[in-house]
Formats: structure tokens, sequence, C-alpha cells
């Protein structure tokens, strides 16, 4: 089974989970989503108003880094931010352009505690794709998680 761990990070959280899942799970690719440098302020109460600005009207950032085929993928294994307890624009973004994707996707997420109606907006904004367990940083065991999603048969 071919992988890959994708994410988005604003401030460093997300990432180093996801350095995490990526050493656990064998044969998976890593990618770090990039939007353009502008995109957001350093300021997380103005990132707030951005981001609300951008989903207002659905004008959601373009991504830098695309992978050219994700359907050499099994499993797509993205992660997120919770903001605003939904899901980052950048990983709205991604999912817009993975709208192809035949194989499973995973999520998971990091917050600072108010992350129980993620889920609910990640499947407002995943449209068709096959979307299987989660994992919420605050709430769940990653050992667990990792076994049940690379044993996933559905
Ligand atoms: C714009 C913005 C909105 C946020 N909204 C929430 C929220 O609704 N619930 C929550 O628990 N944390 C919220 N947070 C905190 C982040 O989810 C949390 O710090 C996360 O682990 C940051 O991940 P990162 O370092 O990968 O960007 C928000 C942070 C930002 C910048």
């Amino acid at each position: 089974m071919k992988t890959l761990i994708a994410f988005y990070s604003w401030s460093g959280t997300t990432k180093r989970l996801a350095n995490k899942i990526h050493k656990l799970i064998p044969n998976s690719d890593l990618l770090e989503i990039k939007v353009p440098d502008s995109t957001f302020s350093s300021d997380m109460h103005k990132t707030a108003s951005i981001y609300e600005n951008q989903k207002s009207i659905h004008n959601l950032p373009q991504i830098l880094n695309m992978p050219n085929n994700v359907n050499e993928y099994d499993l797509i294994v993205l992660g997120s931010p919770v903001w605003d307890w939904g899901v980052s624009s950048p990983v709205m973004s991604f999912i817009e352009n993975i709208s192809n994707f035949r194989g499973k996707v995973a999520p998971f997420y990091t917050s600072v505690g108010n992350s129980q109606r993620f889920m609910e907006f990640f499947h407002d904004v995943s449209g068709n794709l096959n979307v299987i367990q989660d994992f919420d940083d605050a709430h769940d065991d990653l050992n667990e998680w990792i076994k049940e999603i690379t044993n996933d048969r559905s």
C-alpha cells in the first residue's frame, strides 16, 4: 500500500504530528501543503479574519505544490489545524484539487481542544471522497488509529 501524508500547518503543531505519522507508516511520502507567503498574517486574529473572508466568498488559497498524480496512492492521510471549529482553507483547497482521487482519505487534526465538530465540517467539503477513520490529536490514540487506517478494507 502506498500512502501520502499531506498536511497544512500554520504554526508547526500539525507538522510535528505529520512527521510522527510519517515515521509510523511504512512506504509513505510526506507533503507539506504550501500556499503563497502573502496568504495569511503572522497574527492569529488577522489570520482568522482572512480565513472567514476566504470562506464567505469561496476564494480558497492556491496550492503551490500539488502532486502530479494522487491516484498513485492508495491512501491519503490529510492533516489540518482546526480553524473556527472546521477545516483550514489550504486543506479545503487541497480537497477540491483531489476530487478525482479514488483511494481512501484519513483525516487528522490538531487544535487547542475545541475539535468535536471538525468532522462535520470535513464531510461538508469532502464531496465524493472515500473518507475513513479520523484522528483527533486532542482526544484519540495515535497508534490505534494508525493500525485502523493501515488495515482498513472498506
Ligand atoms: C485562525 C485560527 C483559528 C483557530 N480556531 C480554533 C478552533 O476553532 N478550535 C480550536 O480548538 N483551536 C483553534 N485554533 C488553534 C489551532 O487549531 C491549534 O493551535 C493547532 O494545533 C495549530 O496547528 P498548526 O501549528 O499546525 O497551525 C485556531 C488557530 C488559528 C490560527
